[in-house]
């Protein structure tokens, strides 16, 4: 293989953010633009594996999926050295997961993330596409942005004028098309109990389903389970109410986890749900 490395040659490393069995994820500033990236640097998947098949549907989303405030940029994706390297935006404020190490969401906080990641993902939706791997580890944080109806408003940008930080979308290597009848099942303390049953027929609720698990997480109810009866109840109907939050937040978490897919309400309904707009239902 060639030693002449576009990683080494167009990028500096600037440290360590993340690592896994998938590879490693490093902040890099990029040499000609002097902008600063994410970059995962993973083994080259072996021709023809799933982990192939994973690999491109993630470039092809990324390519698919554009620019969007809720979703990850994606740049660049390339192979060298038997490694694939895939370019995204950097957010400069961790992901959700390590953010609640430092403890759980209040109501206030809980509202943002639901408006923005609705957003993203009624965009996703939009194009047909689901993302099957919702969870606060998927989540970025993008500190310090201020939301502005971006020029090329497609209807889906925030129009709120602005807000200290911004929730994102990422890790688009689970995503499928709705149609399509393979999918890589995502974290399972997330997964909802028709895709574990093979039913297919509804992945844009899916996403629903692990984003409601998500703030409820977010709201205090984690540890989520893995397997076991507890698991079993949160996929029953038997979602607990988180005390610290609103009657009618708590109403909306039981909506999103229902076990019945079209219960649940669309990502774009989401969008307009009252509890985003309080001053109106007053
Ligand atoms: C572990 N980890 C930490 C971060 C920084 C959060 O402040 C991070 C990012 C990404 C990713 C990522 C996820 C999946 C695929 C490709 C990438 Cl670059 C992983 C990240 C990504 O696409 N953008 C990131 O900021």
């Amino acid at each position: 293989e060639s030693n002449i490395s576009r990683y080494n040659v167009e990028f500096v490393e600037l440290g360590v953010i993340g690592r896994g069995q998938f590879g490693r994820v490093t902040k890099c500033v990029n040499k000609l633009d002097g902008c600063v990236y994410a970059l995962k640097r993973s083994l080259r998947p072996v021709a023809g594996s799933a982990a192939e098949r994973a690999a491109l549907t993630e470039v092809y989303a990324h390519a698919a999926l554009g620019k969007h405030a809720h979703v990850v940029r994606y740049y660049s994706a390339w192979a060298e050295d038997d490694h694939m390297i895939i370019q995204n935006e950097y957010c400069d404020g961790g992901s959700l997961q390590q953010k609640l190490e430092e403890g759980p969401l209040a109501e206030s906080e809980l509202l943002l993330l639901l408006a923005h990641i609705a957003d993203g993902l009624s965009y996703i939706h939009s194009l047909q596409l689901a993302h099957m791997d919702v969870k606060p580890g998927n989540i970025f944080i993008c500190a310090g942005e201020t939301e502005r109806a971006n020029d090329s408003d497609d209807g889906y940008g925030e129009d709120s004028p602005t807000s200290a930080h911004s929730y994102k979308i990422g890790d688009l290597g689970h995503v499928t098309c709705v149609s399509s009848p393979s999918v890589e099942e995502g974290d399972c303390r997330y997964l909802p109990k028709e895709v574990l049953q093979e039913d297919l027929t509804h992945l844009t609720k899916a996403d629903i389903f692990a984003f409601g698990l998500t703030l409820f997480e977010a709201g205090g109810g984690g540890p989520l389970p893995k397997n076991g009866q507890q698991w079993h109840d949160y996929r029953d109907g038997k979602l607990p109410d988180l005390p610290n939050l609103s009657r009618e937040f708590n109403q909306l978490l039981k909506k999103m986890v229902d076990p019945d897919p079209t219960v649940r309400p669309s990502a774009s309904r989401l969008r307009k749900h009252p509890l985003l707009y309080p001053s109106c239902n007053k």
